[in-house]
């Protein structure tokens, strides 16, 4: 029997009740009389997080997110997916199992998530069916190639009907998307959306019924902009471990109150709303829902003092009761070729050229296209520190041998170079910097480790060892933070000025989040979906 003041979602009200729990359900609520001060309120849902960008497995995940009353996520598994197929799924399940944490897993929709990449695998249709009719997949993964939604394109639909004949929603991924084209997107029967960057953006999602997640992880904060829009989840998609160790719905919760939005309300988008909206038994404190619940000391500081997952205390003041365990399994795909600091260069007969250079937005995924003038010195295009213009190049990891170069503006970075194995969603190697030669050494660091970040100066470097497919640690969350703060500080002595270097790098080849992206076959236009040349003119 649990007691004190729990908040009703159905109701909005706060009142003294009992909790009555037997086998992990509850069976009864009954109002009682007493002067409490603990706050009981349902288990927190993420209703859209990638867990490995965490770079954590999911029980070292779950380690860390359990004590900030985080009781379920739905996880979207495609970046491992991206690089090791079904065999990468199976991992996060099996690896989920292995904590109190309530993972719901939706099926990846699109990998690769465009035609315009080489990723490790490919999902089919059948592959992602039966991935759908397991219990613990509660909805197909957003749907990115919103193109092809739009154009009615076979292979897009047979995936929606598989999610629709089993009576599982479909998440959405369709940044920007506006009008007559939204209208054939969401008539296709995409209900979610995560990638609102505006409050007109937002409206016009809601307008046309789509559940709006405001997502506020480490490499997106839309919350602050979205706090005056009605919207129904709050989610993070992507959170680095030092933000996890932080804070992690209890936080997004935090903000959501400070940006306005109604208490009552933000906990219902951060319990009820995703329970209901993918059929998870929690949620609330209601006779038959799981007996996941939160104890806090009020809703506006939402400090977790205990938390319960099927009525058993699995957190009490900030600290987890079990015991991480991380299922070790070498598996990785990296098959990076033999290649030279040449072959990272952009090359020109003429004496300056125009350059397509990427702009990137602290804080933000989408990036933006500038167009500057770059001199060229023995036929190869040099950067410019002056502008804060670096060289980009991605090179694909699956033996394939694509390079593709060019340029971005942003980073700040005055020497050395960074180099990532975590580069949205298919995971090529993707890295910056000011000199070629720099570059292919961090590059080379990788593929001698087998994956992971680095960043390397003239005469040091750093490195974040990512051993699980390149994309995460089997360390626990303490030890990948500090690692990953020892990096940052080297990459910000190097001058690098944004807050999130590495979570900002692994977006700039994701092709299917506006403006201007690099994959590992070239620059790409995402708002006309096809490959455009470094240099204009
Ligand atoms: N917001 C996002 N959309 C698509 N793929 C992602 N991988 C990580 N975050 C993502
Ligand atoms: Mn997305």
């Amino acid at each position: 029997m649990i007691r004190g003041n729990i908040l009703n979602v159905f109701t909005g009200d706060i009142y003294p009740a009992e909790v009555e729990v037997s086998g992990g359900l509850i069976t009864c609520v009954r109002r009682v009389e007493g002067n409490f001060t603990d706050l009981i309120l349902p288990g927190f849902v993420d209703a859209h997080v990638h867990i490995e960008s965490s770079m954590l497995t999911p029980s070292s995940f779950a380690a860390a997110a359990i004590p900030h009353g985080t009781t379920a996520v739905v996880s979207d598994p495609h970046e491992i997916a991206n690089v090791m197929g079904v065999e990468g799924v199976e991992f996060m399940l099996e690896d989920a199992s292995h904590t109190p944490l309530k993972f719901y897993f939706t099926a990846p929709s699109c990998v690769p998530a465009t035609p315009f990449e080489t990723s490790g695998a490919e999902l089919s249709a059948r592959e992602i069916e039966d991935l759908l009719s397991r219990d613990s997949v509660v909805a197909l993964g957003e749907m990115m190639n919103f193109p092809g939604v739009i154009s009615g394109d076979e292979k897009v639909m047979e995936k929606i009907d598989a999610a629709k004949k089993l009576n599982k929603p479909v998440d959405g991924h369709a940044p920007l998307l506006s009008g007559d084209e939204l209208c054939a997107y969401t008539g296709a029967g995409i209900s979610t959306e995560h990638e609102c960057v505006s409050p007109a953006e937002a409206l016009e999602k809601r307008e046309l019924g789509m559940k709006i997640m405001a997502r506020e992880g480490s490499s997106a904060r839309n919350l602050r902009d979205l706090a005056a829009v009605d919207c129904d989840f709050l989610v993070s998609d992507d959170i680095h471990p030092a933000d996890l160790l932080g804070g992690h719905m209890d936080r997004i919760l935090r903000r959501a109150v400070e940006y306005g939005v109604d208490p009552v309300k933000a906990v219902q988008m951060a319990t009820v709303n995703p329970a209901d909206h993918y059929n998870l038994n929690t949620g609330a404190i209601a006779p038959g829902r799981a007996a996941d619940m939160v104890v806090v000391d009020n809703l506006r500081d939402f400090n977790v003092k205990r938390v319960y997952i099927d009525g058993r205390v699995v957190a009490e003041n900030g600290r987890y009761l079990g015991a991480p365990k991380t299922s070790r399994r070498n598996m990785n795909r990296l098959e990076i070729i033999d290649f030279t600091a040449e072959d990272l260069e952009v090359e020109s007969d003429d004496d300056e050229v125009t350059a397509r250079v990427i702009d990137v937005f602290d804080g933000q995924i989408v990036t933006g296209e500038l167009q500057k003038r770059l001199e060229v010195n023995d036929g190869i295009v040099k950067p410019d520190p002056s502008l804060d213009v670096l060289k980009v190049s991605v090179i694909d990891r699956y033996g394939k041998g694509n390079i593709s170069n060019g340029f971005v503006h942003g980073f700040g970075l005055k020497g050395g170079a960074i180099a990532s194995t975590v580069a949205h969603d298919s995971h090529n190697v993707i890295t910056v910097g000011m000199d070629s030669e720099l570059m292919k050494r961090a590059v080379d660091i990788l593929k001698k480790t087998g994956g992971g970040l680095v960043a390397v100066s003239d005469d040091d470097q750093r490195i974040l060892d990512l051993p699980v497919a390149g994309l995460m640690s089997d360390g626990n969350a303490g030890e990948v933070a500090s690692r990953m703060e020892d990096l940052n500080d080297f990459v910000r002595e190097l001058g690098c000025t944004l807050s999130a270097p590495f979570m900002t790098m692994s977006f700039l080849s994701l092709l299917v989040i506006p403006e201007l992206k690099i994959g590992d076959r070239g620059l790409f236009s995402v708002d006309e979906f096809r490959f455009v040349d470094v240099i204009v003119g």
